[in-house]
């Protein structure tokens, strides 16, 4: 499975256990499709919509499919940390030196959810949180990342170069399953596990091939 694919897989499972935020993401789509002059709703609108922004937003923060990723330090250096950390030895400490060669551990989705920088409710999936101005220790974390204050596409002269085609492509991919589809949680649902690869994957039970069941109905245009 694919990063972009994993996301679009979690996306839509979120949805489908979210049916309130799944109709007012249908809503905001049906309006600006019934406003698009054309069948499609134009680039500009699409890329502009707040809602279908904010869930994608959130479904990145929560769950970014590359959940973790190594740097090995290429010269000596030290690493200022926001807070104390305690050692083995019991000496508390307040920066990390890193020698040539030492691997790093880079925890993104720890740093996506935070809660010193998200608040308490950093563990939890609301798209609305991108609907109002971020927390002032976000944004004063200056955290390095290349996109909206994650490290989903990671950070430096490495981040992700198709982070921008990958929002895209969901939100094509969302803006045309939402309108005229409904998704909700299939009856294995409890039995769907998210396997912690290299890209996250959604699996069933012991099957190790990725799937993800859902329960998908089609929705006529002038019901909910
Ligand atoms: C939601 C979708 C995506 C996520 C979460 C994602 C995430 C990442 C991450 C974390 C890295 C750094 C990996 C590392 O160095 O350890 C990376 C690198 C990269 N990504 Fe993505 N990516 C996504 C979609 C895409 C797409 C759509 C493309 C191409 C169109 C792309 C192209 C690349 C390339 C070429 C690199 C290597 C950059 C380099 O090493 O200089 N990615 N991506």
């Amino acid at each position: 499975m694919d990063t972009t694919s994993s996301a679009m897989a979690r996306t839509l499972h979120l949805l489908a256990k979210h049916p309130d935020i799944q109709e007012t993401l249908r809503q905001e789509l049906r309006t600006a499709a019934d406003e698009a002059e054309d069948a499609d709703i134009p680039y500009e609108t699409l890329i502009s919509l707040p809602y279908l922004d904010a869930v994608c937003r959130e479904t990145l923060r929560l769950h970014p499919p590359v959940p973790f990723t190594m740097r090995v330090a290429q010269q000596d250096t030290v690493i200022s940390l926001s807070k104390p950390v305690t050692g083995r030895d019991g000496s508390r400490m307040q920066e990390i030196p890193i020698t040539r060669g030492t691997h790093i551990f880079i925890p993104i989705t720890t740093s996506n959810t935070n809660p010193d920088l998200w608040l308490e409710d950093a563990r939890e999936w609301k798209p609305e949180r991108w609907l109002s101005p971020l927390p002032e220790t976000l944004l004063s974390a200056r955290v390095p990342g290349v996109y909206s204050h994650l490290m989903t596409f990671i950070a430096g002269n490495r981040a992700c170069i198709g982070f921008t085609m990958a929002q895209l492509e969901m939100k094509v991919v969302l803006s045309v399953l939402i309108q005229s589809l409904s998704f909700a949680p299939a009856l294995r649902d409890s039995e769907i596990f998210w396997q912690m690869n290299t890209v996250v994957a959604p699996v069933v039970g012991k099957n190790p091939h990725p799937e993800l069941p859902l329960i998908v109905t089609p929705v006529c245009a002038d019901t909910g």
